[in-house]
């Protein structure tokens, strides 16, 4: 069986990554629109109609365009925006973060893909929240950094070339000082959080790879590191593609220690006198954090091998 896959926004940085995982896929085939066309609704509506499923690596605005560009109830969406990740109708494409959440996805035709960030939190939060080892009404925040080119394309641009608008030749800048980053209610919401984290991302001069740290003080805990750990590692036990990782305190974790391979990556770190803990995830921002995941999505929507395609 050939699944026809068409990618809308296959010029983009995502885009591209995920035409990497599937080009040399003999279960695949990918439908291309003409460059001067890739833009035109029309082009796209015919080929969002004919391909057996499709991914959006979009803006918000053109996802949800895409979305309402299909005409009929067999097309699988994967939209790796962040337009549907907390809408209803829509499956979160995070399959190792809730029990059955593969089966669900196996069956669903509108997945949204997660978040890069959120994928690092969730993934660290959900199944502490889910077996009540984390309180719900927990006060959370999140440290993160990303490399620039989860930025996009405009983003990659000023990392890059000094002659473009808002060029940089800073090494690592703070964003997201109004606390309303757009991945905020992505992490309440699927971590069964009663509060919203405080998110304080930044973006490092690195091309791809990620840190997502979150710091636990014992008051929210029931249990301490080694239950903490246990319960990640059970969470995740048997996953190809997520790993809870031993190191000791004196480890260096570094942003570009997952870069280039779809793995996610855990820690928990923690100080057995003051009971405080620091978990950490490593990832990169466009393997697991965009077209691994995507291209998992698409292997478990359309029945292929989970992990065909993924660098592990
Ligand atoms: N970069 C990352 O690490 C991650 C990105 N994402 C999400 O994935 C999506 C894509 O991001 P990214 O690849 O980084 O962004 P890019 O800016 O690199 O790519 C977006 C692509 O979409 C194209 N495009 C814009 N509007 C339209 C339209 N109306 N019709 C067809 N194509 C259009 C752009 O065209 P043009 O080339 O002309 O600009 C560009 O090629 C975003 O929603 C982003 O939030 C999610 C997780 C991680
Ligand atoms: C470094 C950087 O700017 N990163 C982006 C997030 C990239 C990403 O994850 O895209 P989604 O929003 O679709 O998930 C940001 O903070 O807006």
């Amino acid at each position: 069986m050939t699944v026809k896959v068409f990618i809308d926004g296959a010029a983009g940085t995502t885009g591209l990554e995920i035409r990497e995982r599937l080009a040399d896929r003999s279960d695949v085939e990918l439908l291309h629109i003409a460059e001067d066309r890739r833009k035109d609704a029309d082009a796209r509506a015919e080929m969002l109609n004919t391909a057996d499923a499709v991914v959006l690596c979009l803006p918000d605005d053109a996802a949800r365009e895409a979305v309402a560009l299909i005409a009929n109830d067999t097309t699988r969406v994967i939209d790796a925006s962040t337009a549907h990740r907390t809408a209803p109708g829509w499956t979160y494409g995070f399959a190792e973060v809730e029990p059955g959440r593969r089966a669900e996805l196996a069956t669903s035709t509108r997945v949204s893909n997660p978040g890069c960030y959120p994928t690092g939190f969730l993934a660290l939060v959900r199944p502490l929240v889910r077996e009540g080892l984390l309180a719900a009404d927990a006060l959370l925040s999140v440290n993160a950094t990303s490399g620039y080119s989860g930025g996009g394309k405009s983003m990659i641009a000023a990392f890059e070339h000094a002659h473009v608008p808002d060029a940089t030749d800073t090494a690592f800048r703070i964003y997201g000082l109004g606390l309303g980053h757009k991945h905020v209610p992505e992490m309440q919401g699927h971590a069964g959080l009663a509060h919203p984290p405080i998110f304080l991302p930044a973006v490092a001069r690195t091309y791809r790879g990620m840190l997502v740290e979150v710091p636990l003080h014992p008051l929210w805990l029931k249990g301490g590191l080694a239950d903490v750990r246990d319960a990640l590692v059970e969470a995740y036990r048997g996953s190809p593609v997520v790993h809870v990782e031993t190191a000791g305190d004196q480890a260096l974790l570094t942003l570009e220690q997952a870069a280039g391979t779809d793995r996610l990556e855990l820690y928990v770190f923690g100080n057995a006198a003051t009971g405080q803990l620091r978990l950490v995830a490593a990832l990169d921002n466009l393997g697991k954090g965009a077209a691994g995941a995507a291209v998992q999505n698409l292997n478990l929507m359309c029945g292929l091998g989970e992990t065909a395609g993924l660098r592990l």
